[in-house]
């Protein structure tokens, strides 16, 4: 099999040429390797859950509220501590070396100057150490703002050298997937023979773990063993907030809840892992009983609109994640492309706040958000 090349330095198109999320995605695809770009758009099995999360922003619509005589609007919020200029975070994306020679740096930058949350994930291919040189060159008065994505592994000695790892670099979070028992099967990946990275691009944080050899890159294990002992202990190793990825049951939201997580991620991983779970956004309210606003609850999956976060807002979500658009954004800009992704979205929530009589995210409330028939796109 042989690995497909590295990406050719895309030509950015003009900014204000790209008019929206979406616009990226089809920009990114004109230009990545359509290997890569299948691995990054695609999902498990028949693709059902990926479809579905969009689809479940389609079936809401929003019921705005008028004459509410305030003209200003604050989109930050604060996320376990870390500041956040909007209640949109970077979702954790492996790879971005296959869409932008720059990776993960160019992505720090971008997250950086927009002052939003970059989750870093395990499997990127810069390490945690230089993403976040690259935030604090960036942003030289502010601390970066970077949570690390990590999955736990068996061997608690590796999780504890990669916690150690993501604490020096300055993570003020972790997030911890754990909808991975076993990795999806994505048959695009399978049919286009994508199983391995391309030469000279691996997972860094992965390199030099514990005791072997220099330069040796540890695989990440994929464990179905895992239980909530393991993240007992995660949660004795590390004074930083954890934040669970991936649970979707909300009986699993309360027992997380019990085990003293910080928040979660209410996430089907884009709909790469369980095929047929549903969108996330149709969980949420279920969700949000299940934990009675004893942590913040996030959402990631299928957010390419203003009007998707704030809706997923407005039902209660304290933030939300975008992963695909910052992987397209990158792809079809480098730091720019990711920078304009999100003052797209930005400017997008701000109009939506505006034309629902909201000034901040506090003001939106389960009301605004009606279950409709979806139109057709
Ligand atoms: C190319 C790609 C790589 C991803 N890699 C990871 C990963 O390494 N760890 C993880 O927890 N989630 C990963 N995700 C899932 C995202 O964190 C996020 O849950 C998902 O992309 C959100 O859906 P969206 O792409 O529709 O915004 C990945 C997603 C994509 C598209
Ligand atoms: C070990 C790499 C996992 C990447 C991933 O989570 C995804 O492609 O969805």
């Amino acid at each position: 099999m042989t690995a497909p090349a590295l990406p050719r330095l895309p030509e950015a198109p003009a900014a204000h040429t790209v008019l929206n999320l979406r616009e990226y995605e089809t920009i990114a695809r004109g230009l990545l390797d359509p290997i890569f770009y299948d691995y990054v758009a695609g999902g498990a099995r028949d693709e059902v859950t990926v479809r579905a999360n969009e689809h479940g922003f389609a079936r809401l619509g929003l019921l705005p509220r008028m004459l509410r005589g305030s003209d200003t609007r604050d989109l930050g919020v604060t996320l376990f501590g870390t500041p956040s200029s909007l209640p949109v975070f970077l979702s954790p994306t492996a790879f971005h070396r296959l869409a932008h020679p720059d990776g993960e740096l160019a992505t720090a930058r971008a997250a950086a100057k927009a002052g939003v949350i970059m989750t870093v994930g395990m499997a990127s291919t810069t390490s945690v150490a230089d993403v976040a040189a690259a935030a604090r060159q960036a942003v030289p008065d502010r601390a970066p703002a970077l949570w690390f994505q990590l999955y736990l592994q068996p061997d608690m000695a590796v999780t504890r050298a990669l916690v150690r790892r993501a604490e020096a670099a300055g993570c003020t979070a972790l997030l911890v997937t754990v909808d991975s028992p076993v990795l999806g099967i994505h048959e695009r990946n399978k049919r286009n023979g994508f199983n391995d990275l391309p030469p000279g691009v691996v997972c860094e944080n992965l390199r030099d773990l514990t005791g072997s050899e220099p330069g040796h890159i540890r695989q990440i294990a994929m464990s179905a063993d895992l239980g909530w002992d393991h993240l007992d202990r995660l949660r004795e190793m590390t004074s930083l907030p954890v934040v669970l990825k991936g649970v979707l049951h909300p009986e699993d939201g309360r027992i997380a809840v019990a085990h003293g997580v910080d928040g979660l991620l209410l996430s089907n991983h884009g709909g790469r892992q369980l095929d047929t779970a549903p969108a996330t956004v149709d969980l949420l309210p279920d969700m949000l009983a299940a934990v009675a606003g004893r942590v913040p609850v996030l959402l990631d999956g299928g957010v390419r609109r203003g009007t998707d976060v704030v809706k997923a807002l407005a039902l209660g979500a304290t933030a939300v994640g975008i992963g695909r658009p910052v992987v397209y954004g990158l792809a079809a800009g480098g730091e720019d492309g990711v920078r304009h992704v999100v003052d797209l979205l930005r400017e997008e929530i701000d109009h939506t706040l505006a034309l629902c009589g909201a000034t901040a995210p506090r003001d939106l409330t389960p009301d605004l958000v009606r279950t409709v028939p979806a139109v057709p796109r």
